[in-house]
């Protein structure tokens, strides 16, 4: 089974092409191979098929809001083994793939997600690098909230960019004081607000039209980088700032990104690297379902 190995600021994955998809990707098989001693290592998994394919396999019940069958399907994994509705770089590091790999010959395509279609520009594409702009879709403020991390509760707005999101920005945290927290483990947030969990970004007040975030993922833990993340940060300090619309930049600990939002949509520009091909052995992948079987 061929693999390749690609970032977005930093948020890492594995991407497997399996146009028909036949894999079995089992949470067991997600998880090891997202473990960085067992396995490859990696935040997540991008399983690359046809979207009509993960229909007719089971995987998707329904094609998704505005995906063809035809679309490339962003079959999208957390590293602890649950899918997730959307991850922003990893559109990216898709596209990128889909792209490089010849699957596409446009630079304008339909990315699919199990949160829709996600629209996608891949610019200045070379094996390694690329830059790529997604059209993220809507964003949707839900309710406010908070969250309790080193003994301080953060008032959050809850945000849906197809996933979910509780971007708390603060006005007395600067990047250095960002950079002191200890996200090491979970914040604390309210699972009546968040019944299926929630991503939880920590972001500094807009200044000169750039913010500073880090976040703890669901499904993950702490991440260098989160795209959804960083356009639920970026709609946060618009707002936090008394507007609705503009474009931040937004520096997380793995590199910058670009969040335009207005009318309630937003697009997300940033780089994708593409380090990494092989093989990975078929009976190690094998014995991994057979161990799974094991324990269940
Ligand atoms: N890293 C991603 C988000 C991945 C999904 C998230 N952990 C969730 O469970 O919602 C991104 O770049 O957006």
């Amino acid at each position: 089974m061929a693999f390749a190995k690609g970032h977005g600021t930093e948020n890492d994955f594995v991407v497997l092409e399996d146009p028909d998809a036949r894999l079995d990707l089992t949470e067991e098989r997600v998880r090891t191979l997202c473990d960085r001693r067992a396995g490859l290592g990696a935040d997540g998994v991008l399983r690359v098929a046809t979207a009509g394919a993960l229909r007719e396999r089971g995987v998707l019940s329904a094609l998704p809001d505005g995906v063809a069958a035809d679309d490339w399907f962003m079959d999208y994994r957390n590293a602890d083994g649950s899918v997730a509705e959307m991850c922003g770089n990893g559109v990216r590091v898709f596209a990128h793939y889909v792209r490089s790999a010849g699957l596409s010959a446009a630079d304008r395509f339909v990315v699919g997600s199990r949160a829709g279609a996600r629209p996608v520009i891949v610019h200045d594409v070379g094996d390694t690098d690329a830059q790529v702009t997604v059209d993220m879709g809507p964003v949707r403020i839900t309710e406010a909230s908070s969250a309790v991390l080193g003994g301080r509760r953060w008032s959050g707005t809850g945000i849906d960019v197809g996933n979910p999101h509780l971007a708390c920005v603060s006005t007395d945290l600067d990047a250095d004081g960002l950079a002191a927290l200890d996200l090491s483990r979970a914040p604390e947030y309210d699972h009546a607000v968040f019944p299926h969990g929630v991503n939880v970004e920590f972001v500094t007040a807009a200044r000169a039209d750039r913010v500073h975030m880090r976040v703890f993922e669901r499904g993950v833990g702490e991440t260098r980088s989160c795209g959804t993340g960083t356009v639920a940060a970026a709609a946060a300090a618009l707002r936090a700032d008394g507007r609705t619309d503009g474009e931040l930049t937004v520096t997380v600990p793995g590199g910058d990104v670009v969040v335009r939002v207005a009318d309630g949509r937003a697009t997300l520009r940033g780089p994708s690297v593409l380090l990494a091909s092989g093989t990975v052995s078929a009976s190690w992948w094998a014995g991994l379902e057979s161990r799974a079987a094991h324990a269940s």
